[in-house]
C-alpha cells in the first residue's frame, strides 16, 4: 500500500459517549475538524479530552451520534493505516529496540520499509545513539519521543497526539513543539492535540478548542492565526501571549459555569 498521507476531514455529529455504570465523559458534540489543520483540546483534568480522541481513533465506541473521517468509519480508516496515535502512554513492544518498533509501524501499515525515514525520525526526535536501547532501558520522555517517531513513519492522514510530550522536560517540550510540526504540516496531516499546556496549544495549533469539565462540550473555539515556524521570537510576542490569556480566560470560564450553585 502506498502512503496514506493525504487531506482529510474529520466530523463529528452528534457525537456523546456514557461509560458502562454511567459515566458521561463527553456531551453529545457537533464538530468538524479541517483537513490538513492542526487543533487542540484543552480541558480541566478528567473533562473527556481522551475520550474525545478514543472516539475519533475508533478505540472506543461513541453511544451517541458518529464520526465520519472523510465520510468514512475510524474503523475502517484505521484498517487503511490512515490514523496514528501517540498517546501520555506509548505502547511500544518491549523486546524491540527503539529503531524496530519504529520501524514496524510501517509494516504493520502494510507500507515498504524506508530505513531512512526511520533514522531521519529516531534523529529529529533526539533518540540519535538509542536506536538499538529497548524500551525498558529508556525514559519516560526518550518512550514518548520514541512513540512519536512510529506515529509520524506511516505519514498518515490523521494524527491524534494525546499528551505526548508530558513526560518530557519543559526545554525539550518546546523544542519538540517546534521541530515536529513541520514533520506533518506540509503534508497536509489532520492533527488532533490533546494537551495541559496553553504554551504548547498556541504553539502547534491553528485552533484551540477549550472544553468544560466531564462531561466535554466546547466551551471556547479560538483560531490561532499566527505565522509559522512558531519560534522563539514569536512565542515571546505579545500576540502569543494574548492567545494563551484567551484561551486561559476560557478554561477558567467554563470551569466557573460548571460550578455547583451556591446553597441559597
Ligand atoms: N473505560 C472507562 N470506563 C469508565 N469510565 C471511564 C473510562 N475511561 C474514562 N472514564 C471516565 O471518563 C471521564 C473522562 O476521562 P478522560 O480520560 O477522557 O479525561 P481527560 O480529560 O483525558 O483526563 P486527563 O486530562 O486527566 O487525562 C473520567 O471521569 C474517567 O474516569
Amino acid at each position: 500500500m502506498a502512503e496514506t498521507g493525504g487531506r482529510a476531514p474529520i466530523t463529528c455529529t452528534g457525537l456523546g459517549k456514557v461509560f458502562d455504570g454511567g459515566v458521561r465523559a463527553v456531551a453529545p458534540i457537533d464538530v468538524t475538524f479541517a483537513a490538513g489543520a492542526t487543533t487542540a483540546l484543552v480541558g480541566p483534568s478528567g473533562c473527556g479530552k481522551s475520550t474525545l480522541l478514543r472516539l475519533v481513533a475508533g478505540l472506543e465506541d461513541p453511544t451517541e451520534g458518529e464520526v465520519r473521517i472523510d465520510g468514512r468509519t475510524p474503523a475502517a480508516q484505521r484498517a487503511q493505516g490512515a490514523i496514528s496515535v501517540a498517546f501520555q502512554d506509548p505502547s511500544l513492544l518491549p523486546w524491540l529496540t527503539v529503531r524496530a518498533n519504529v520501524a514496524l509501524a510501517r509494516k504493520l501499515a502494510r507500507q515498504p520499509p524506508d530505513p531512512a525515514q526511520v533514522e531521519d525520525l529516531i534523529g529529529l526526535v533526539g533518540l540519535s545513539g538509542s536506536e538499538e536501547t529497548r524500551p525498558a532501558a529508556l525514559s519516560g520522555g526518550m518512550r514518548q519521543r520514541a512513540a512519536i517517531a512510529r506515529a509520524l513513519v506511516t505519514g498518515p492522514q490523521i494524527l491524534l497526539l494525546d499528551e505526548p510530550f508530558g513526560a518530557v522536560d519543559e526545554l525539550t517540550r518546546r523544542q519538540l513543539a517546534r521541530d515536529l510540526p513541520p514533520l506533518w504540516e506540509p503534508r497536509g496531516t489532520t492533527t488532533l492535540l490533546v494537551t495541559h499546556s496553553l504554551h504548547e496549544a498556541v504553539t502547534l495549533a491553528d485552533r484551540i478548542l477549550v472544553l468544560s469539565p466531564r462531561p466535554a462540550r466546547i466551551v471556547a473555539d479560538i483560531a490561532v492565526p499566527l505565522p509559522r515556524p512558531r519560534d522563539a521570537r514569536l512565542t515571546d510576542s505579545a500576540e502569543f501571549r494574548a492567545l494563551v490569556a484567551r484561551a486561559s480566560q476560557a478554561l477558567a470560564q467554563g470551569d466557573a459555569d460548571n460550578a455547583p450553585m451556591a446553597a441559597q
